[in-house]
């Protein structure tokens, strides 16, 4: 496991002692689905996200508008918008997904590092219908348990994998929803191949399937589209883009043959 990885991990654990000493309030709101979302944007679905900084690539957007921006990331057609809402790395918050479920309509990922199911509690009483989980950040039992209770409280989950081995722990939960990350954690190297290589996989079939991380153009946005990929997370080049409906365009296919 990374380095960086493991202090987050580490970081995790004090918040969610923490978060098992708040009141979390329970909501009756039925989570969106982000499978019927990415399929009704068929070639490509856009996950936007929401991202002031990042281990790998430091400050993108310090003083970004969260609600602003995901307005913007609505009206340019994205599926879905996904909110870091980690701190210490990433300076995000669960506020920042409170008020960005007040000003659209689409499905919102809560972008975390889930080791524990007071984490999903808490992201759903925000407003977050889909939640993350990093197949390399956790053993295979609390994978398919954290998996079994998010699934349980009626919110899809986009399961993180970045290799053949994740893949098939990913697959052997049941997981219908699988994102292929890009950059390798350990050393921040971005391979768009990674998604190219693991959607070969015979049992992707039915699955819809993400690719995530350093894409920034059309002609990316192809490549994994053509191998196989549904939809496609988006980061940084929306993050430092000057015109997201431009972006957006572009990164749709709209304009390609
Ligand atoms: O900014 P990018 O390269 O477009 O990447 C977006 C997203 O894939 C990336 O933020 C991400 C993918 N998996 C994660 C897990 C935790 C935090 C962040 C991530």
């Amino acid at each position: 496991m990374s380095s960086i990885l493991e202090k987050i991990l580490t970081e995790k654990q004090n918040e969610v002692q923490a978060l098992k000493r708040e009141n979390i309030s329970a909501v009756k709101r039925r989570p969106l689905s982000l499978i019927n979302a990415i399929k009704q944007k068929a070639p490509v679905g856009i996950i936007a996200e929401i991202k002031r900084q990042s281990p790998s690539k430091g400050m993108l957007q310090e003083h970004v508008d969260p609600v602003k921006q995901a307005k913007q990331y609505e009206q340019a057609g994205a599926a879905a918008i996904s909110v870091l809402t980690d701190y210490p790395f990433f300076k995000g918050r669960f506020e920042d997904l409170s008020a960005v479920r007040e000003a659209v309509q689409i499905p919102i990922l809560c972008k975390d590092f889930i080791i524990d199911e007071v984490q999903i509690k808490k992201a759903k009483s925000v407003g977050a219908d889909v939640i993350l989980l990093i197949v390399a950040a956790l053993e295979q039992g609390q994978l398919k348990r954290l998996y079994d209770f998010a699934s349980g409280e009626g919110m899809d989950v986009l399961v993180e994998v970045h290799d053949e081995t994740e893949l098939e722990r990913a697959l052997s939960i049941g997981a219908n929803i699988i994102g292929i990350n890009n950059r390798n954690l350990s050393t921040f190297v971005v391979d768009l191949q990674t998604t190219v290589r693991l959607a070969q996989h015979p049992k992707l079939a039915d699955i819809v399937l993400i690719s995530e991380s350093g894409i920034v153009s059309g002609e990316d946005v192809r490549i994994v589209q053509k191998a196989g990929a549904n939809g496609i997370l988006v980061g940084e080049t929306l993050m430092k883009s000057e015109d997201i409906a431009k972006t957006m365009n572009e990164l749709s296919l709209k304009e390609l043959v």
